[in-house]
């Protein structure tokens, strides 16, 4: 069952140089317990995803189309009070920063008891009964609850930043970058927590990463955002066998995988400018395959099968092309 359907979103950010199009025509269903990993590179457009689901956008973004509806209400059109109910209780965020997102003078139990009195009136007893659970659900000892945060390494902070999202056991889990600030073998661990929680609590997460290798690990199904739109998505297994999209082909040569004969490759050039956007696919700028049509069409998702869709022109193609995408030259050299 859905849980959270976000229909044609389309938000503008005000920027000095004209709306930037930081998201086009979203489309996402998330089904109740379900795990969705968002990828792309840096400035597609996933943290913006993020915030507006959240309702926590910049002053200087606009919903200028489309849906975000939870439970039944759009909360677009339903307005702040509504997603202030929303907020924590149905939809929580864990943020990218621990350090940023603790209070540095408050005790971690006290910051997660707020995160509950914020919401809800429970008795005193009630809520430090909760906050050593939350801390033993995440791993940490509840005995540390009076610590502060600069008594904690930077996994535990961000165990505690679960913590507080978890809190009201909401049933939808965004969590943007959780890990970027910590070591490999912390973030496997946090990942593992998390998975493990999935199980027990069942509640249904948006990933946002650039690493599609957590995705793989982590979730059901993928999507892949470029320009302020997805570009491609399915589940994690139909992505995984057959890439369809050139830009997922370009971030699937980025990962690092057993057998592998070459280095990573990197895509060249950078993410469109917003404010002007190329006319026809956005990735044509950057794409090996572009034809002179990817440059003036812009290409809507073209199935590829069940619930696996790719915006691009030459998707039929995608079983020749893609032999080629995985050698390093055709990134290096001039379009085929
Ligand atoms: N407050 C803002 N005002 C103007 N433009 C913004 C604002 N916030 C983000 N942008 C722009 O919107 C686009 C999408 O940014 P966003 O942060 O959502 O991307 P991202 O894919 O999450 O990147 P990252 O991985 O670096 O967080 C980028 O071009 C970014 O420069």
């Amino acid at each position: 069952m859905t849980i959270l359907h976000i229909d044609g979103l389309d938000l503008r950010y005000a920027t000095d140089a004209g709306p930037a199009a930081a998201l086009t025509d979203i489309r996402l269903r998330v089904a109740g317990g379900e795990a969705i990993g968002i990828v792309g590179e840096s400035g597609c457009g996933k943290s913006t995803l993020l915030k507006a689901i959240m309702g926590v956008m910049p002053r200087n973004a606009t919903i200028t189309g489309g849906a975000i509806r939870f439970d039944g209400t759009d909360l677009v059109t339903a307005g702040a009070e509504a997603w202030r109910r929303a907020r924590w209780k149905g939809i929580a965020m864990i943020a990218q920063s621990a350090l940023n997102a603790l209070n540095p003078v408050k005790r971690v139990g006290a910051q997660i008891a707020e995160a509950i009195t914020a919401h809800e009136t429970w008795p005193r007893a009630e809520v430090e009964a909760r906050v050593a659970e939350l801390l033993a659900l995440v791993g940490v000892d509840p005995g540390r609850a009076r610590d502060y945060p600069h008594q904690f390494s930077g996994g535990m902070r961000q165990r505690v930043l679960i913590a507080m999202a978890l809190a009201l056991r909401p049933p939808v889990l965004l969590a943007d970058e959780p890990t970027t600030a910590l070591d490999v073998i912390v973030q496997d661990q946090i990942f593992r927590r998390i998975r493990t929680l999935r199980g027990e609590l069942g509640f249904a997460m948006l990933l946002v990463t650039h690493d599609l290798a957590l995705v793989v690990e982590n979730c059901d199904r993928v999507v892949v955002m470029y320009g302020g739109l997805v570009v491609e998505e399915g589940t994690v297994a139909d992505i995984m066998a057959a890439p369809s999209h050139p830009y997922t082909l370009g971030l699937y040569n980025a990962l690092a995988r057993p057998g592998q004969r070459h280095q990573p490759i990197s895509i060249p050039g950078r993410p469109p400018d917003l404010v002007d956007p190329p006319a026809g696919c956005r990735f044509a700028p950057r794409c090996p395959f572009a034809l002179p049509r990817c440059h003036t069409e812009a290409p809507a998702m073209q199935v590829v099968s069940d619930g696996h869709a790719a915006r691009c022109l030459r998707v039929a193609e995608m079983d020749t092309l893609r032999p080629t995408a995985a050698l390093p030259e055709t990134w290096e050299g001039p379009q085929p």
